[in-house]
């Protein structure tokens, strides 16, 4: 499913009017119904017919931007179906804009309930109150007048019980970032308009939209946003699309020659965990490489469906005889590693997956152009000090402050802006392990993880994501599908285990359920 930002809402505003001669208010109406039409799914709203409604009402909070505007739209529509609404006016209206101006006066025309904030003091008969203060045309953070309003909701919604739906995005909320200005109320339900909003997806924007329902704008928009950055959910559908039926003949030849470099004497499950999750992805046949002083004791815990050698001074005719190569779980970070590390990135021509202690071993691989951020330069944003070749790398939040040398605060706030110029800069499929999870491409094309649990937090599941990633590169998938396709499959897994278990379920629990979410997603096709 297609992601929008702030900046692809204004430029479809700003685009679509000309090239298809279709006027921005045609969007604003398809808005506003679609505003009414998920209001109605929710909501009896004919018990408020004029025998039954006993005073209540639908109300509407409405700024003097376009975001009021859709709520003037809705409440017109809501009218006509005979149902009580009210609308209070937040700003001054002689300064809104063009549109809301003409939405205004069509309700007051019809004759609709218009009053100003100020002389508002109604909510008790509120049935269910919409917000429409300021959507994706929020200028930086929320002015104090409208915190007031939004505290003012949240006091009464205690006191009356009525859902708060935000039109569009909850006031106060980063359409791009998901960052929230103070005084941000979190709102039972969102109506976003023609696509879920990039901020609506992440952390902490995803804790205020609640319940989100993607409304038709009527209009083909993404013909229109081709030549921009894409961004996309990674979802069932996405994963329905990627997975491939495995021919009936296929054997073990086929099915791809995989090695896993991992392992210190602190840590032997760290491999472990991503050779048995490679095997339970499907890989023809897996190898790890572990430190010689740990081979016998990893033979001894690992499935027999794994081989175990152990690392040599020369890796490349190991490497060489593999499809893929991942390397990093568990390595430690002495000296030694750096130097595996090197080689494995000067002498390797396999496809390769970076984890773990093989990103950290890389250290500072680039640095960070916050002016041009500032300035909204993006191809200024990022620049390369270290070339690694084209690869899978799978940072969290900690290993990928390390490459880029700034801090995990800094990321979380322009999460999907320096993921994507990461990977672009490097030419590499970025996995960000964060909250949200996403993959990033080379051509700057983003996808964020919609599914998962907390139940995930917790040692090891890393690893495992790992040889679920170089498992489904060594079975042929690209490298770019095998990341998207490893972190659905990751998180679904993890999600059939919280079913019946919220957390305490293991990473080796998750390996165990890699086969049913294959299974699921072939559906027919098994
Ligand atoms: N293509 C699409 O997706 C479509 C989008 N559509 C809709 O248009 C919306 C965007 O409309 P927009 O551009 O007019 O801006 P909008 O969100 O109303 O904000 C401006 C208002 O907010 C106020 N305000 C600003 N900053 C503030 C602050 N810090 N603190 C407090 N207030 C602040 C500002 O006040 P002012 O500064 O002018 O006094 C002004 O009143 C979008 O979200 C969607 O609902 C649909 O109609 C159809 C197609
Ligand atoms: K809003």
């Amino acid at each position: 499913m297609h992601i929008l930002t702030r900046e692809d809402a204004q430029y479809i505003d700003h685009i679509v009017p000309t090239a298809f001669d279709i006027p921005l208010e045609l969007l604003m109406e398809n808005a506003g119904r679609g505003l009414v039409d998920a209001l109605w799914g929710n909501y009896n709203l004919l018990q408020l017919d004029e025998n039954n409604m006993q005073g209540r009402f639908v109300l509407f909070l409405c700024g003097c931007g376009n975001n009021g505007a859709d709520g003037l739209v809705a409440a017109r529509h809501l009218m006509e179906q005979g149902v009580p609404v009210r609308v209070v006016l937040c700003g001054n209206p002689d300064k809104g804009s063009t549109l809301f101006q003409s939405q205004l006066k069509r309700c007051k025309v019809m004759g609709c309930s218009v009053e100003v904030y100020d002389d508002f003091n109604d909510w008790s008969q509120a049935v269910v109150v919409v917000e429409g203060l300021v959507g994706t045309g929020l200028e930086g953070v929320l002015r104090s007048s409208t915190i007031e309003i939004l505290h003012d909701i949240d006091i009464m919604r205690t006191q009356y019980g009525f859902d708060v739906w935000a039109i569009d995005v909850p006031a106060g909320l980063d359409a791009t970032t998901g960052q929230i200005s103070e005084g941000t109320l979190a709102c039972d339900y969102t109506v976003t308009f023609g696509a879920m909003k990039q901020g609506l997806l992440l952390y902490p924007g995803k804790n205020v939209g609640g319940v989100c329902i993607v409304a038709p704008l009527g209009v083909p928009w993404q013909q229109m946003i081709e030549d921009r950055y894409k961004t996309f959910t990674i979802d069932n559908e996405l994963a329905e699309l990627l997975i491939e039926y495995r021919s009936d003949t296929a054997h073990k030849g086929v099915n791809g020659n995989l090695l896993i470099i991992g392992g210190s004497q602190d840590m032997v499950g760290a491999p472990i965990l991503a050779g048995e999750a490679a095997v339970h992805s499907g890989a023809g046949k897996t190898t790890l490489a572990v430190p010689e002083k740990i081979q016998k004791i990893v033979q001894d815990r690992i499935i027999p469906e794994v081989m175990v050698t152990s690392i040599t001074d020369d890796m490349s005719d190991l490497c060489h005889q593999r499809n893929v190569v991942a390397i990093g779980p568990g390595l430690g970070r002495t000296d030694e590693v750096k130097t595996l590390v090197q080689s494995v990135l000067t002498t390797c021509d396999n496809p390769l997956v970076f984890d773990a202690d093989a990103l950290y071993a890389m250290g500072h691989i680039g640095i960070v152009n916050t002016d041009a951020l500032m300035s909204g330069d993006f191809n200024e944003l990022y620049s390369v000090s270290k070339s690694i070749p084209l690869c899978v790398m799978t940072p969290h939040l900690g290993e990928f402050s390390r490459l880029i040398d700034m801090p995990v605060k800094w990321i979380e706030h322009n999460y999907v802006i320096v993921a994507r110029a990461f990977a672009m800069a490097h030419n590499v499929v970025l996995v960000l392990k964060g909250i949200p999870s996403l993959v990033a491409l080379p051509d700057g094309t983003v996808y964020i993880n919609t599914i998962g649990n907390s139940g995930m937090g917790t040692g090891g599941m890393g690893d495992v994501l790992t040889g679920i990633i170089s498992a489904f590169i060594s079975q042929g998938y690209s490298l770019q599908d095998s990341a998207v396709l490893g972190v659905y499959v990751h998180s679904r897994s993890a999600d059939l285990l919280s079913d019946n278990k919220p957390w305490g379920y293991t990473p080796s629990d998750v390996s165990l359920h890699i086969g049913q979410v294959i299974g699921e997603l072939l559906g027919e096709r098994k």
